[in-house]
């Protein structure tokens, strides 16, 4: 049987470590908080994440991280991405030497503008063969109410991304696709919160489905650009882990950036919308570091920009809106 550590209890860790499971691997949760990973472990529930949600018997979760690892074939991250670097230095030493590396997490490192699977391999020292990526639209509560979903699964080796594919497939409820494309597959995750935060602004404010469209696909059309940049493959955009997850996450009432957006263009301060926020929203740290890896690789973020403005700066939303809508005008494939 398949080994698998989850490292993170929280909404998004917590059920995929229910798909592996019921997929038929021994998987053994790590959390920070007793309460939690008791209450997982012994009461088969996660009240403070998913709430009413059963959990299969068969899930183990501790706080003792030697414990979680012990055997792993598979290690799942599922922490908040600015917390990735020294969690991963605590950890690593009781990770074993063969184990597959795989990322969860939707963040780009502030200070040094990586990607989650960048962090991996260098604080891990693990080969870049053996760090893989799960991303796609995958909005944790309803995949934990048994939603049918599909995601991908990236890693440079394709043998492992096939297993990776093999060990959470699980008919009819999740369906992973493979794809090599690591950096399009991540660039798609992270930045497509940075979006959902501008859509959400622009609900709150009471704008339609008209503003909605024109920024998820001018968003679309940022993450491309950086993605072009960066390397990654354009087709990965037009898949699940680009194009499918940005319309879930902007138009979801689910979505934690989303909704921090929307709380933000409804006038509520930053203090008040962090102080409303419970569980983790990527794209308000995530934003700044985006614009900082496009600045560095002289990729045109305009939308990026005024959420930095928004989420940091001060600036108003109408004030962003204005500033978007009277740029100069363009040919729509400008920079494509
Ligand atoms: N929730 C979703 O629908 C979803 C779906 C796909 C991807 N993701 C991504 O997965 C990652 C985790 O998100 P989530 O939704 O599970 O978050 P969450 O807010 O629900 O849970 C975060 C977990 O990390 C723990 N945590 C917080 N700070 C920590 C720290 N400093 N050190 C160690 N643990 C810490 C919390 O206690 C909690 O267990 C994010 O990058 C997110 O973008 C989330
Ligand atoms: O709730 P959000 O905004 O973090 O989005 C969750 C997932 O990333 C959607 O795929």
């Amino acid at each position: 049987m398949t080994k698998v550590a989850v490292f993170g209890t929280g909404s998004w860790g917590t059920t995929f470590a229910m798909i592996l499971t019921e997929a038929g691997n021994e998987v053994t949760m790590w959390g920070r908080r007793a309460e939690v990973t008791e209450a997982i472990d012994r009461d088969h529930v996660n009240p403070d994440y998913l709430p009413g949600i059963p959990l299969p018997a068969a899930l183990r979760a501790t706080t003792d991280p030697e414990r979680a690892l012990a055997g792993a074939d598979f290690v799942v991250l599922t922490v908040p991405a600015q917390s990735l670097r020294p969690n991963l230095a605590a950890w690593r030493a009781h990770i074993p030497s063969g184990a597959v590396l795989v990322s969860l997490m939707k963040g780009i490192e502030l200070g040094t503008t990586k990607r989650m699977s960048e962090v991996i391999h260098e604080v891990a020292e693990w080969p870049q063969e053996r760090v893989a990526v799960v991303s796609g639209p995958n909005l944790a509560r309803e995949i934990a109410q048994r939603q049918p979903a599909a995601t991908v699964v990236a890693c440079t080796d394709e043998q492992v991304a096939a297993r990776l594919q093999a060990i959470c497939h699980l008919p009819p409820w999740f369906r992973p696709y493979t794809n090599p494309d690591v950096i399009g597959v991540e660039l798609g995750g992270a930045v497509k919160n940075v979006i959902a935060l501008a859509v959400g602004v622009s609900a709150g404010m009471g704008m339609g489905d008209n503003v909605s469209a024109m920024l998820i696909t001018r968003g679309l059309a940022e993450i491309s650009r950086l993605g072009a940049a960066l390397g990654a493959d354009a087709h990965t955009f037009a898949g699940l882990a680009g194009m499918g997850d940005l319309v879930a996450t902007c138009t979801s009432p689910l979505s934690r950036n989303r909704t921090f957006g929307e709380n933000l263009g409804r006038g509520m301060t930053l203090a008040e919308v962090v102080a409303a926020t419970k569980q983790t929203a990527e794209g308000v740290k995530s934003c700044e570091s985006v614009l900082e890896l496009a600045r560095k690789h002289d990729v045109e973020m305009p939308i990026t920009e005024v959420v930095v403005g928004v989420v940091h700066d001060g600036m108003s939303p109408a004030e962003a809106g204005t500033l978007l809508m009277s740029r100069s005008p363009k040919p729509e494939r400008y920079g494509l």
